[in-house]
């Protein structure tokens, strides 16, 4: 039976769930909401002061003790908001933090095709801007049940006061509330598209300045920038009408208070004329309306914000969903013991179509390759060379067929276990973006020697070149301190020989080494295939004639296998190819 397809391999991933995310620090919380709280009824405490006050003047009463509780209250309020608002801030930050890893650590386990068909830029917003609209979800989440506290609080202490004018009040708000809901239905669309749109021209821009050396090359400036433009471009329109949306809450809030204001002061007037309602309480009854305002506003721009942190949630959440590459059983199985004497790698009638593509790149291949030696893949561009290496790593899965490495199934093999055996050197000789020598320890499970490593350096022609960096080994490399194409090279095939894996696979590895380093690389090469299996990708013949295994692959099978001379002698496209690399036969 095949493979399933990478997508579908992985367990289903942890979702971000707001609830959970805000509780994992239940203290912390409970006080940051205890002292908001307190903090609500010092605001609620302060017009039933001034009530308090009026009538004491009116009564000639001493207003000392009403003065220095509204101070105890002024004071106290102030500061217990400062420090429930730290708090929050705090539990927001680490939310974010969490969020972060979880995302950052869950894009690396995907499989490549889908990292690709994603785009870097596009996962690195989830990190960016999604993750810091998701983080204001915390303030807004506590902010929200406290402000609907403050306006249920406000609004009971205006009952008692006069519930005619708290009738008139709610109606008022009533309008205010159905207007808001209205538009922000359609704002938690908008902040998506809006994300979505981040996502894009972060894309873009990230893939630009990857390729900046052709562009430049090209004087494609102004194409690339044309590009970008029209990101940019549909972005802005996108967020124009987010912000048009935007602009609506605060009309709807102000027409809503005008309204309440307008028809209080005009009810209040009457009752006061009437003789129903007292100076003194008709000016607390105003406090609280006063301060009603903003709690209300709170509850309609928190609802507001609560929605982009909504649809950025369910960006992260899009993500997290993407299954990761490595099997659900993985975790809990044992890695196989290879076993000895079997081929290192064998596949059997193995096929593959890339995702996307009409025709398959490999039709049924089959061949194996010894536990030692060097065995060399070779064919015309597109023959399916570099497809057959991905396989082995299962960076990809057959569509069909079964490959089998150090004597088990891949399936039998958890991914990691699978990895460790293998060293695979990349058409792009990838450096981390970590010092000279962490690069070269990639591979290794224990740490290298000063020793070890200078004697893979010394192997490769890399001494000098590593002792000229301004800090050697340890310099950072990536940024300032780059190496050139064929240096990088090298130091990939250090890596390999560096680390403990039985099997090296070698994508296009002497496109940038000149004649000298080329001798090396078939000198190292060498070394490696005397204790280990070392599959060698090239187009440079030259390079590969001593291959104690050629596999000759043209158009997605193999058409011939054997060493370089039977192939020469037998096989016509074999003899084609080296015709064509003007390679001596001898
Ligand atoms: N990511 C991909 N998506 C779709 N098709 C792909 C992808 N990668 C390779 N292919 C197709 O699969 C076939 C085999 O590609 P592969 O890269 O394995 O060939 P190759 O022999 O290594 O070529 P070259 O020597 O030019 O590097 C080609 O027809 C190629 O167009």
């Amino acid at each position: 039976m095949a493979d399933q397809p990478a997508r579908t391999a992985g367990p289903a991933p942890d979702k971000v769930r707001l609830r959970r995310e805000l509780t994992t620090d239940p203290g912390r919380l409970t006080c940051a909401l205890l002292l908001a709280l307190g903090a609500t009824a010092a605001a609620l405490a302060l017009p039933l002061l001034v009530q308090k006050i009026i009538n004491d003047f009116s009564a000639h009463r001493s207003l000392g003790p009403d003065i220095a509780m509204m101070c105890v209250a002024a004071v106290g309020g102030a500061l217990t908001t400062a420090v429930s608002g730290f708090l929050l801030a705090r539990i927001g930050e680490r939310m974010t933090y969490r969020l972060r890893i979880r995302i950052m650590d869950h894009a690396l386990r995907l499989p490549l095709a889908v990292v690709r068909a994603q785009g870097t830029g596009d996962l690195a917003a989830r990190i960016t801007s999604d993750a810091l609209l998701l983080r204001q979800v915390v303030e807004i989440a506590t902010q929200l049940p406290l402000a609907a506290l403050t306006v249920t609080c406000t609004l009971l202490v205006m009952v008692w006061i006069d519930w005619v004018l708290t009738l008139v009040t709610v109606l008022s708000l009533a309008v205010l509330t159905v207007l808001v809901v209205l538009i922000l239905r359609r704002l938690k669309d908008n902040v998506t598209g809006q994300q979505n749109a981040v996502g894009r021209i972060a894309q873009r821009f990230t893939a630009d300045l990857e390729a900046l050396t052709t562009i430049k090359a090209y004087r494609a400036e102004p194409v690339a920038a044309r590009a970008l433009a029209a990101d940019a471009e549909r972005l802005r329109a996108i967020s124009l009408r987010g912000a048009r949306l935007g602009a609506l809450i605060p009309a709807a809030l102000t027409l809503g208070n005008q309204l309440a204001m307008i028809a209080v002061i005009l009810t209040g007037g009457a009752r006061l004329a009437a003789g129903d309602l007292g100076v003194a309480a008709f000016a607390a009854f105003l406090l609280y309306l006063l301060q009603t305002v903003p709690s209300v506003s709170t509850l309609a721009t928190g609802f507001g914000r609560l929605q982009s942190g909504l649809a950025a949630r369910d960006r992260c959440n899009e993500l997290l969903a993407l299954a990761p590459e490595s099997d659900p059983q993985d975790a809990g199985r044992t890695a196989p013991v290879p076993l000895p004497g079997a081929p290192a790698v064998v596949f059997s009638s193995v096929s593959y179509t890339h995702a996307g593509a009409g025709d398959a790149a490999l039709r049924g291949i089959s061949f194996s390759t010894a536990r030692t030696g060097l065995t060399a893949v070779v064919g015309p561009s597109g023959a399916g060379k570099s497809t057959t290496l991905s396989l082995i790593d299962r960076f990809i899965r057959p569509s069909s067929g079964s490959i089998s490495v150090l004597g088990h199934d891949t399936r039998q093999w958890p991914l990691d276990a699978l990895r460790a055996r293998i060293a695979y050197v990349d058409q792009a000789f990838t450096l981390l973006e970590a010092t000279a020598r962490e690069n070269l320890q990639l591979g290794r499970t224990t740490r290298a020697s000063d020793g070890e490593l200078a004697a893979a350096l010394d192997a490769v022609g890399l001494t000098e070149d590593i002792a000229r960096l301004p800090q050697g080994l340890d310099t950072p490399l990536g940024r300032e301190s780059d190496l050139s194409g064929g240096q990088r090279q090298r130091m990939a095939l250090a890596r390999a020989l560096l680390s403990d894996a039985e099997i090296v696979l070698l994508d296009e590895p002497t496109s940038q080494l000149d004649g000298l380093n080329e001798q090396r690389f078939r000198a190292v090469v060498q070394d490696l295939a005397a204790t280990r299996a070392v599959i060698v990708v090239a187009h440079r013949l030259s390079t590969v004639q001593h291959a104690h295994h050629v596999i000759m692959l043209t158009g997605g099978t193999v058409v011939d296998a054997g060493d370089h001379p039977t192939l020469l002698e037998r096989c016509t496209p074999y003899r084609e190819l080296v015709a064509s690399q003007r390679v001596p036969a001898h």
